[in-house]
């Protein structure tokens, strides 16, 4: 059984704590919206679809034994302690979409006349509810297309190496994972000869998380500092590079964890496709491009010090942004649950199915 980051069940929410791991694996308890805050922010729970899925969870627990008196008074609750919720971490889009389709839930379920304050609650629950069963689905579908996108640029029968950064795994969504869910697809298949995975400094997302999700899962890996990746491609035949996605802009630039521009280019170079693995809910069309992004900037301490251990000069200023853009020039396409698109055709396939969804 694969590695679970979120424990629901109604009234109980808990997260595996991603600052322990891969040392020790202890869940703890997100009693409200304050929890939820704090644990995102922390980043003990991260990966853009589980902020969302735990920040949505973590109204639904605070609310559960509540009573409100009106509808408009619970409206406030859920409106509020979202938008709250969206200030944790601002760089991904999915807690953002995620809180503006439940407040509008919340408005047209203010004004139905017929439904009562309770059965609001209660779908507010259910919608929650849903995310997380929603989320292992639509990852199942990324993963199959995109084993399927990255298979038919190679011959078909030969086992493919790829490699992959940061942890788009089942420790950053409710299950399975977007561009780690395209590298146990081909696993499935038997076409997966190897994955690499980088370190992903400064938070070591890759050799903490990702490294933990596949020695746990038995997939034939091996990690890579980031400075390895130019010699990584230059020699090891790697057939395509899958990355997963915190906020993809209409015109298909895309931000993702730091390192991730400088892969691309270093797989652009070496003629390597390059794939971005994102749901529809890190698609956000309302911004025309990359340069729109606000890119969430860290505390120096992760760049100075490795846990406890201080690795840095005393005295030394840092830079430490927690993520960059891949200009969409450098992207082969983008795998969704809907199909993978090119980034020239993303707004066109996107915008009436992002409506549908709704
Ligand atoms: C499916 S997770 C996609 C992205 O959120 C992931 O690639 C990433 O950049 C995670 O960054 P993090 O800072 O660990 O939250």
């Amino acid at each position: 059984m694969s590695l679970q980051s979120i424990k629901y069940s109604p009234g109980k929410l808990e997260i595996l704590d991603q600052l322990l791991l891969p040392v020790i694996s202890k869940y703890i308890p997100v009693k409200g919206v304050e929890d939820g805050w704090k644990v995102i922010n922390k980043m003990q729970v991260r990966g853009a679809p589980a902020i969302a899925i735990v920040g949505c969870l973590s109204l639904a627990v605070e609310i559960f034994p509540e009573e409100f008196e009106t509808k408009k008074v619970l409206r406030q609750e859920i409106e509020g302690k979202l938008n709250y919720l969206v200030s944790a971490r601002p760089t991904a889009v999915n807690m953002k979409i995620a809180a503006d389709e439940l407040i509008n839930l919340a408005n047209e379920l203010t004004k139905d006349e017929s439904c009562t304050v309770q059965t609001m609650k209660q779908k507010y629950l259910d919608a929650a509810e849903g995310m997380l069963q929603s989320d292992i689905a639509d990852n199942k579908a990324i993963g199959a297309n995109g084993a399927n996108a990255i298979l038919s640029n190679t011959q078909k029968d030969s086992p493919v190496r790829v490699l992959t950064h940061c942890n788009t795994g089942s420790l950053a969504t409710a299950g399975y994972g977007t561009a780690l869910g395209v590298v146990r697809k081909l696993h499935e298949l038997k076409k997966l000869e190897h994955v690499y995975c980088t370190e992903t400094r400064p938070y070591n997302q890759g050799a903490r998380l990702t490294a933990f999700e596949l020695v746990h899962d038995k997939l034939p890996a091996t990690l890579v500092l980031d400075s390895m990746v130019a010699a990584l491609l230059r020699s090891k035949n790697v057939a395509g590079v899958v990355v997963g996605a915190d906020r993809v802009a209409a015109n298909g630039d895309t931000a993702n964890k730091i390192g991730t521009y400088q892969i691309a280019v270093v797989a652009k170079h070496h003629g390597v496709p390059f794939y971005v693995a994102a749901p529809l809910t890190s698609i956000d069309l309302k911004i025309p491009s990359g340069d729109h992004i606000i890119i969430e900037e860290r505390p120096d301490r992760e760049l100075t010090h490795v846990g406890e251990h201080r690795i840095a000069a005393p005295g030394i200023t840092c830079w430490n942004p927690a993520f960059d853009v891949t200009p969409a020039a450098l992207i082969t396409g983008i795998i969704t649950e809907v199909g993978v698109f090119s980034p020239e055709k993303l707004r066109e396939e996107i915008s009436s199915r992002q409506k549908e969804t709704k």
